[in-house]
């Protein structure tokens, strides 16, 4: 069942928009309950709870150097071509968000400038659910190695075999990611947390996954690990007008419909023979697809809706706050600015979605759930942090030491202002 809605009023908009929840009652409960075992029980957790979710019981956590050779040989020529222009294309659009060190005179004598520095120790998660995401390596490897975080450490669900996909280990290698471990879930994201005896605490966690996976991130938090973002189940919103491409549409909507069955899409039309081609191609598309099971369930958990605007498009898309924004419509440049939430903008017919979760070079670690409102996605800065430094001269104390002094004296801060006026004095008595 596909859910219509025609010119809905605005008060409606958020109810319309609300994105599906599989399990939010006992979420927060049973990733508690994973995080207390793997707190307390270390690898034997890890184990056990591989067994418990993932069906498999895994002997060696850590991937053995002759398993990341034996995958470099299972990957075709053709697909390490098509990952080396990706990685490429990655590599330039995140080397160029490297920030000149900016030394600015505040005052005459007072310089002020951020130096970044490298996380230490990070930990990235690699979905591998329903989906072996080895481009999300890419996503997170290539800005890590970037920034020169000192241990980069991966974690990603095994297959049913107790392997990991070889397109996920050959890219690990490939951006230089040797420590690999066969951990997924929830569990993952306890073991970077505390660490146990195979796997190393991080300062920060990074990379998508499912809804188990992005509550464990936000609960980690609680125990001082930083996390990138909330990147949960994959969403896409596309605005299209009477230029828009029906085959287009449908295609790039069930591109994330595919992703699982919480995902959810979101389509506008201010025409409406764009809207009803696009839904009679998403019933032809989705039957062809082998993921269909998967996605007829995220499309029945999505909107379809006829507005008379394209303004009133954009603000009900800045309502939602969606991951991704397809524009399909005549001059999208025109629209940009007054896009306030998203997370990633796609422009005209020709820049499908999946461009950027493969090898346009942006980053695909998006924020989803609306928490584009405040999150920006992964890039470089997401990898390091920025440490102020300043240096002030004779002259400058001078000129702002009678400010410091006055303000410190306000709050009633007596030994700030002596900090200054010591200074101070000892200027006035080397004259
Ligand atoms: N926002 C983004 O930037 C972004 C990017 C890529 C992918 N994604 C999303 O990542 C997700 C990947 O999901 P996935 O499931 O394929 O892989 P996943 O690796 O995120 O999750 C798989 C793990 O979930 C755990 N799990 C499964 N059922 C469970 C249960 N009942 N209780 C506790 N734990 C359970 C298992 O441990 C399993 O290993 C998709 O929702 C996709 O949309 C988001
Ligand atoms: N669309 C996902 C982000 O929501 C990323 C991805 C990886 N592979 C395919 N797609
Ligand atoms: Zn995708």
């Amino acid at each position: 069942m596909i859910n219509i809605t025609k010119y809905p009023e605005s008060n409606i908009w958020e109810g319309l928009l609300e994105r599906p929840a599989l399990e939010k009652k006992n979420l927060r409960a049973t990733v508690q309950d994973i995080f207390l075992k793997v707190k307390n029980e270390g690898d034997a957790a890890l184990k056990d709870l591989s067994f418990k979710f993932d069906k498999v019981q895994i002997n060696n956590i850590l991937v053995s150097e002759a398993e990341i050779n034996f995958a470099i040989g299972q990957v075709s020529n053709e697909l390490k071509t098509a990952i080396l222009q990706a990685k490429e294309n990655i590599f330039r659009f995140h080397l160029a968000q490297k920030a000149e060190i900016n030394e600015i005179e505040t005052t005459e004598g007072v310089v002020c400038w951020r130096e970044s520095r490298a996380i230490e120790n990070v930990g990235l998660y690699i979905p591998g659910g329903t989906a072996p995401l080895f481009s999300t390596v890419l996503m997170l490897a290539v800005p890590a190695k970037i920034a020169d975080c000192k241990e980069i450490i991966l974690c990603t669900p095994p297959q049913k075999d107790g392997s990991i996909n070889p397109a996920i280990l050959y890219t690990a290698q490939l951006c230089g990611i040797t420590k690999i471990y066969k951990v997924g879930g929830a569990q993952a994201v306890a073991a970077f947390t505390f660490g146990t005896e195979t796997i190393l605490k991080v300062d920060k966690i990074f990379g998508p996954g499912n809804q188990y996976v992005t509550q464990a991130k936000q609960l980690a938090m609680e125990y001082n690990v930083a996390i990138d973002l909330p990147a949960g189940p994959s969403e896409v919103l596309v605005i299209a007008d009477k230029t828009a491409n029906p085959q287009f549409c449908a295609a790039d909507l069930l591109s994330q419909a595919e992703h699982g069955i919480d995902s959810q899409v979101i389509f506008i039309a201010t025409d409406e023979f764009i809207f009803n081609d696009t839904l009679k191609e998403i019933e032809k598309q989705l039957a062809e697809l082998p993921r269909n099971e998967i996605a007829k369930i995220a499309i029945e958990n999505s909107q379809f809706i006829l507005m008379k605007s394209i303004d009133e498009a954009i603000e009900m898309s800045n309502t939602y706050a969606p991951e991704h924004l397809i524009l399909s419509v005549d001059k999208p440049r025109n629209y940009i600015s007054r896009i306030r939430n998203a997370g990633s903008i796609f422009l005209g017919n020709y820049t499908p979605e999946s461009a950027g979760d493969y090898a346009s070079g942006t980053n695909h670690t998006l924020p989803t759930n609306g928490f584009a409102r405040n999150y920006s996605g992964v890039s470089l800065d997401s990898f390091v942090k920025k440490i102020t430094v300043q240096e002030i001269s004779k002259k400058g104390i001078q000129n702002i030491g009678k400010t410091i002094e006055l303000m410190a004296a306000a709050e009633g801060l007596d030994a700030h202002k002596n900090a200054v006026s010591l200074r101070l004095k000892f200027l006035d008595n080397e004259i």
